[in-house]
């Protein structure tokens, strides 16, 4: 103890000038208990990092009310912050209030919009929190979707791999996630992808963009139609003019997986929605009801092919579905729709910031560009699974985007079992939002946070950094994490490729910032210009 008072009596007046009078206050009337709260809070690094308790000693731990964070009243808890007029926080700005809260309250806090959130920094405690033994990883999010499909028996079984938890997610994800997850299923989609991705760059090519237009329309549009291809082996004809009309199939297919994705925080955070048809409710029912539809019908089309045995070259997700014995029609559009609302938006978004990024540093936009050259020496060589896996510095750009840029500001749990995190008892139930993107910017876990360098990643490059493995997770992590890794690894990867194999990218808009929408989207406009390379 008299160790760490010295810590804080050292460090204190040069780091928080502020809480001086505070703390000197609280050491003489509490004696080691501030003490220890306080390293707890704002020291933690120097405390002993082994947080990860088989059975935490609920009597030993302090309490989770005592977690600093905003102040919480009965019935509201911390809402009120997010009120207009009276709160100073944004809803689509949880990376702003997330930095807010750090800077506040430390590395771990509480707020309680509703039930008790924690917000965890440390990549330690990240660690702590995936690394709970739990058979059924569970999230508390699209309440509101699950309520609608529980409603709608005569369509779904459950509420979707998204929203359902315990053992029904575990059928469900144990069921769809073979074709998605093994290597070879994933490259068996390289060609089809490919193709799309050439027919995309010959569109650019023709279109002659102008800089003002937002390129994340087309980055929809192109990833409707690979995933159209990919997952139902279905072509959606997005970039031909009457495809381009808002009230054409693939305008309200991308139209609606925002509708579904773009509410889903919000509903989360209300109730009202329970109780009588909120118009963010109906904008959700109305989005579903749209993607059920298209996907019936893909899914109607594709079983009479079936049963016309003409199905031996459809390599589709969809058509792997349909031999499995323990699923139905139901779960299979239940999955359908999850795949159209999870692929379009967070592909796009992803691919638009790695864009902006390359964009905006040279070097190493002509780093990849020898890269992909030495690789494709025509341009018009076709990507293989060979070329993916050794376009080492055009992923590890991606890995750099998704560290600065991830599709979502952090990860959710809801605790399987009680745990302990910097000293307090944290109960089971309690729902967890581990703040990546945050930590991912501090300077004691990255070097020059702030600076775009793929080379981070690179082992054996002399800029190689020994990254906590917890600090960046874009695709979460364990049983739970994303189910199309690979596979949107692979898109992305490809799409960059035949980009810059083609043209030199610059970027004419503002610093690009994200309104956090469940799904983190571009604040403005994606405004590329694409000059073709004359090779
Ligand atoms: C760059 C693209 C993508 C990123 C960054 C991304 C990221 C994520 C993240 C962070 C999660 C939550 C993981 C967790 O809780 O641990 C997730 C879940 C999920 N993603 Fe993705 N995703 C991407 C693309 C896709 C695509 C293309 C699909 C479908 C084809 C997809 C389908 C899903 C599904 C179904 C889940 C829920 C898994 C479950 O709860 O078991 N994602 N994704």
């Amino acid at each position: 103890m008299a160790q760490w008072c010295d810590t804080i009596r050292k460090r204190y007046p040069l780091t928080l000038p502020l809480f001086r009078i505070n703390m000197y206050r609280l050491l003489n009337n509490y004696k080691c208990i501030p003490c220890r709260k306080f390293i707890q809070r704002n020291y933690t690094m120097e405390v002993s990092h082994n947080v990860v308790q088989k059975e935490p000693q609920k009597e030993s731990l302090l309490h989770l009310n005592d977690i600093p964070g905003p102040k919480c009243y009965p019935v509201i808890g911390t809402l009120h912050k997010y009120l207009p007029f009276i709160g100073d926080y944004d809803a689509e700005a949880l990376d702003k209030i997330a930095w807010l809260n750090y800077r506040r309250y430390g590395c771990l806090v509480r707020e309680v919009p509703g039930v008790n959130v924690i917000h965890v920094y440390d990549p330690d405690d990240i660690e702590a929190v995936f690394r709970q033994d739990d058979r059924f990883p569970a999230r508390r999010s699209h309440l509101a979707m699950y309520h609608y499909r529980k409603n709608k028996p005569q369509v779904y079984n459950t509420g979707g791999i998204l929203s359902t938890n315990g053992p029904e997610w575990w059928r469900l994800r144990s069921t769809f996630q073979k074709n998605f997850t093994s290597p070879q299923s994933v490259k068996a989609h390289v060609e089809c992808t490919d193709d799309i991705a050439k027919e995309f760059v010959q569109w650019v090519h023709n279109r002659k963009f102008r800089c003002n237009e937002d390129f994340l329309i087309y980055l929809n549009r192109l990833n409707l139609e690979i995933i159209g291809a990919v997952a139902f082996n279905e072509r959606f004809d997005s970039f031909s003019p009457q495809e381009q009309h808002s009230k054409s199939r693939s305008s309200k297919i991308i139209q609606a997986a925002f509708g579904s994705n773009s509410g889903v925080m919000k509903l989360d955070k209300g109730f009202l929605w329970k109780f009588f048809k909120t118009p963010l409710y109906r904008k959700l029912a109305q989005s579903q009801e749209y993607l059920e539809k298209v996907s019936t019908e893909i899914l109607m089309k594709k079983m009479k092919f079936f049963e016309s045995n003409e199905s031996d070259n459809d390599k589709s997700l969809l058509s792997s579905f349909l031999q499995q014995p323990n699923i139905d029609q139901k779960d299979i559009i239940g999955m359908m729709v999850d795949i159209l609302m999870a692929a379009i938006d967070t592909t796009s978004y992803t691919t638009s910031f790695a864009l902006y990024h390359i964009a905006r540093n040279p070097e190493c936009q002509e780093k990849i560009f020898m890269e992909v050259e030495s690789l494709l020496p025509e341009k018009d060589s076709s990507i293989t699974p060979n070329v993916i896996s050794k376009a080492v510095y055009t992923r590890s750009t991606i890995k750099e985007s998704l560290r600065l840029n991830p599709v979502s500001v952090g990860i959710g749990r809801l605790l399987q079992k009680d745990i302990a995190l910097k000293g307090y008892f944290i109960p089971k139930d309690t729902v967890i939002v581990t703040q990546n993107m945050v930590s991912c910017r501090l300077p004691q876990y990255v070097r020059e946070p702030l600076l775009f360098k793929p080379e981070r990643w690179l082992r054996g490059s002399s800029e190689y950094e020994n990254i906590h493995p917890f600090l960046s997770l874009p695709f979460g992590f364990g049983p739970r994490s994303c189910i199309a890794r690979r596979l949107a690894e692979q898109n992305m990867c490809i799409i960059l490729i035949r980009l810059i194999r083609d043209f030199q990218i610059q970027w004419k808009g503002r610093e690009l910032g994200i309104r956090t929408l469940l799904i983190n989207k571009p604040d403005q406009p994606v405004t590329l210009s694409f000059v073709p390379r004359r090779l």
